[in-house]
């Protein structure tokens, strides 16, 4: 495991600041950059008594690999990795869990779209494997908005072993796939779920397909044939955010 990692851009910073200050090791900021958005993220880092350096847009450059920093960058200790144990503890924990699982999406912009979409639907946890998957990456961070930081991502060494055993735990986990015959409008998302993602050129894998309950589809009216990753993501979550609303109300 790395001593250290870099995490950059103010949406990131700020999300790791609130939730785990403990982590950060260094702090830079851009040189000349004074603003209301910095300011927050200044006054919270300097709650925690972090002190911050100033360098030049080179530096930063250089620090985050990235041009995508907005000005601040961060070396942090890496991230408590969460495996199958903690996963269990969320799962006795949670009354009705919904879960994402991402069967191998290797592209860091989709993984932290994906991050930010579930943040936002509400999802208690995202499963991914720990081979053949991006893991969490200052771009996936980046990208996540903040997202990386608050929703809990557990690396499992065999997928299709962890849906067994979580299906075990009573949960339902819906695969999905543009040529299923089902659709996310006709199926049932309320109750205990994982909605089960495919990687971005093959799709769900055989033995992650055959371990879902049941596959679905989102219609797709036009001439392609498939989403994106997170795109897809996004909808599957939101129609399953609609219909437990929807069953509470
Ligand atoms: C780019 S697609 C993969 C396409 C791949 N060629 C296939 O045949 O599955 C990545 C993932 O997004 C989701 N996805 C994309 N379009 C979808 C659709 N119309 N219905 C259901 N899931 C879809 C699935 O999870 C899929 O595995």
């Amino acid at each position: 495991m790395k001593k250290s990692e870099i995490m950059y851009g103010l949406h990131a910073v700020e999300s790791l600041l609130k939730q785990s200050p403990e982590r950060v090791l260094e702090l830079w900021l851009l040189q000349g950059r004074d603003d209301d958005r910095l300011h927050k993220v200044i006054k919270l880092a300097q709650n925690f008594g972090i002190t911050l350096q100033r360098a030049s847009r080179k530096v930063l450059d250089d620090k985050a690999q990235s041009h995508q920093h907005q000005g601040i960058v961060v070396r942090v200790k890496p991230a408590k990795a969460l495996i199958e144990k903690d996963l269990d503890i969320l799962l006795e924990k949670t009354e009705q869990p919904f879960l994402l699982i991402l069967d191998g999406v290797t592209d860091p912009h989709n993984l932290g779209a994906c991050l930010r979409n579930a943040d936002a639907a509400g999802v208690h946890g995202i499963i991914i494997p720990k081979d053949n998957s991006v893991s969490i990456t200052s771009t996936v961070s980046k990208v996540a908005c903040g997202a990386a930081e608050v929703v809990p991502v557990f690396q499992v060494t065999n997928l299709a072993r962890t849906m067994r055993h979580i299906q075990q735990q009573g949960v339902w986990i819906l695969g999905t796939a543009g040529e299923a015959d089902s659709d996310i409008y006709h199926a049932d998302m309320k109750g205990a779920l994982a909605i089960a993602m495919g990687a971005e050129g093959k799709g769900l894998r055989r033995l992650t397909r055959e371990a879902c309950d049941s596959l679905i589809s989102i219609p797709m009216a036009g001439t392609v044939s498939s989403l994106n990753v997170s795109v897809a993501t996004g909808i599957c979550l939101f129609e399953a955010v609609r219909q437990r609303q929807a069953a509470i109300e």
